[in-house]
Parts: C-alpha cells; sequence; structure tokens
C-alpha cells in the first residue's frame, strides 16, 4: 500500500456511516492522522440527521493495534499531558468522555489490542470473524489503558473477567470474548462487515428519535439506581410519543405498509 493513503476512510451509504482505519500493514495502530478523522468523524455522526448508524471497523483484516507503539517509543504522550496540551480525561476519537448520540456498530477482523479493545467498549453492538482477538495489553508494556478500560471494562463484563484481562494484559480469541460478552455476535472470516451493514439496516429502518431517545437512556441511566432514571426516562419517551413517527408507526402497521420515518 502507498504511504500516501488515508490512515482513516469515512464513507456515508444511504443512513449508514462506516469508518475504516486504514493502516493495514500496521495492523491499523492508531496514528495522530487517524485518530483526527475519526474525531471529525464522530462530530459528523452527531450533526447529521441523515445519518442514523455509524460502523467502526479496520482494513486488510485487523481491526484495531492500539496506539503506535514505535511512535510511542520516540516520544512520550506525559509531555502533552503536562503541558496541558492534551486532557488525558477526554480522548474524543476513542469515545472516551465524549460518546454518539446515534448507534455504533463495530465490525472486527484480526485484532483488536490494547486501543483496539478499549475503542471498542465505546460501541453498542459488536461482531467479530470468528479468528479475531482482544486484550487490554497496556500492562504489558508499562501503560495505562487510558482508553477507558479500568473504568468500563469492570462494568461491562464480570468484575473478575475484567480484572484478569486488565490485570494480566493477555489476548483472548472470539469464542472467549463472546462466553465473556465483550462481543455479541461470532461470524465466518470476512463477514463481520457485512452482519454489521444487516444490522445497521436494521436500525435504520427503526424511527430515528426513537432509536436515538432510546440509546439516551440506556447511556444516561448507566449505573444510577432505577428509581433516580424514571423521571428522565419518562421525559425522554414522550418526546418520542409526541412525534410524527409515532403516529406514523402504528399507522404503517394498520395499514400493512412499511413506515416511513422522517424524524420528527
Ligand atoms: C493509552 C492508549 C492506549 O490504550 C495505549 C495502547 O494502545 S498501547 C498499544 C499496545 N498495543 C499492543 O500491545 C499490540 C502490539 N501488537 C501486537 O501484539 C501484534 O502486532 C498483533 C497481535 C496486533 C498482531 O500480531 P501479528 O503477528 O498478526 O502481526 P505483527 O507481525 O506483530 O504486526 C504486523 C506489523 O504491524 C506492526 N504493529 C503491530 N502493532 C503495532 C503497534 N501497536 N504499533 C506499531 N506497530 C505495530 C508490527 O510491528 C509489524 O510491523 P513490521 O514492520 O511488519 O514488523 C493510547 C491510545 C491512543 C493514545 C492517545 C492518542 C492521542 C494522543 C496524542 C498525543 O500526542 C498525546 C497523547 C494522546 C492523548 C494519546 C494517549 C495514549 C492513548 C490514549
Amino acid at each position: 500500500m502507498s504511504t500516501t493513503e488515508p490512515h482513516c476512510l469515512v464513507e456515508q451509504d444511504g443512513h449508514v456511516l462506516t469508518v475504516t482505519m486504514n493502516r493495514p500493514e500496521k495492523k491499523n495502530a492508531l496514528s495522530g492522522e487517524m485518530l483526527a478523522t475519526m474525531g471529525e468523524a464522530w462530530d459528523r455522526v452527531n450533526a447529521d440527521d441523515s445519518i442514523r448508524v455509524a460502523i467502526l471497523t479496520g482494513a486488510g483484516g485487523a481491526f484495531c493495534a492500539g496506539a503506535d507503539l514505535s511512535a510511542m517509543s520516540s516520544s512520550s504522550p506525559s509531555d502533552k499531558f503536562e503541558s496541558g496540551e492534551f486532557d488525558p480525561a477526554v480522548i474524543k476519537p476513542l469515545l472516551k468522555g465524549f460518546r454518539l448520540t446515534k448507534p455504533l456498530i463495530a465490525a472486527v477482523e484480526g485484532p483488536a489490542i490494547a486501543g483496539g479493545t478499549e475503542v471498542l467498549q465505546a460501541t453498542d453492538i459488536r461482531v467479530a470473524g470468528e479468528s479475531a482477538r482482544f486484550g487490554v495489553a497496556e500492562v504489558k508494556w508499562g501503560l495505562y489503558p487510558l482508553g477507558g478500560s479500568a473504568v468500563r471494562l469492570p462494568r461491562q463484563l464480570h468484575y473478575t473477567i475484567a480484572a484478569d484481562l486488565l490485570l494480566t494484559g493477555r489476548h483472548i480469541n472470539a469464542a472467549e470474548a463472546l462466553s465473556y460478552g465483550l462481543i455479541g455476535q461470532v461470524v465466518p472470516d470476512g463477514q463481520a462487515l457485512t452482519k454489521a451493514r444487516e444490522l445497521a439496516d436494521l436500525i435504520c429502518a427503526n424511527g430515528p428519535l426513537a432509536v436515538q431517545a432510546v440509546l439516551r437512556t440506556i447511556r444516561d441511566s448507566e449505573g444510577k439506581h432505577e428509581d433516580e432514571c424514571w423521571a428522565d426516562d419518562a421525559r425522554v419517551g414522550a418526546a418520542v410519543f409526541a412525534s410524527d413517527d409515532a403516529k406514523e408507526g402504528p399507522r404503517a402497521f394498520m395499514e400493512r405498509r412499511a413506515p416511513s420515518f422522517t424524524g420528527r
């Protein structure tokens, strides 16, 4: 591959925006250019009403091998933290401290290691080819998983599994990741993006306001006692019921046709 290839590809097809990490010769290790394009893509997902679902994937049979260790071996990010150039509490391209308002589906082939498994935890639906590998490997290199795993993984998996993965840094295969609930579906190699697109199309056929409202409640209620959630749940739900789409859906059912949602 030529060195002039962009490190991240962003393509919209219908209502679906696909973001492809594109450094296959480095197993899609994160570069500054790739991170900048990912950050712009996430802004676009949130701002553009024509986008209803995003897919995150990698080129060349790999998802992402995390931070570029060759770059990190020559200059430490800590200089930039100290100078205030980067606030490590918000790492937007990896969706830490910044969340999408539309569903994000991960389509994983091959390795999703360190930063690759970190950004995976910010996705809503996760599909992987059967040879995919996962791991939060940072501690193996004396690093901290600053993409959010030390907070998110114990919330998403059983404590002992999360602690095992975070503290050993070991790699696991797709079957193990499925059994732990880190991913939701395993498909034959090479089929992850196709399956992700099928799921995206199912979501796109639904009422976009309803989908975004459900996602908002999932996010906002995370970690709270349910009694703390009902007021917001009712407010968000009532806004959906007040929409044109909430009239169109039942009408379409009665008229035995597919609903035509406008997002209003
Ligand atoms: C802190 C986060 C983040 O959590 C930190 C990390 O992600 S550390 C990265 C750890 N990565 C790994 O452990 C994976 C290493 N690779 C492997 O184990 C294997 O290569 C593999 C399993 C992936 C694949 O194995 P294979 O046998 O199939 O293939 P292999 O032959 O090994 O590889 C093929 C070629 O690819 C090269 N390769 C693979 N992985 C890497 C890699 N990670 N880096 C470089 N090159 C890689 C390999 O060498 C082979 O090449 P050849 O030439 O063919 O030999 C951080 C994440 C993002 C950071 C923030 C980014 C923005 C910021 C910018 C700043 O300036 C300030 C800081 C910051 C905010 C920064 C802060 C830290 C992060 C949040």
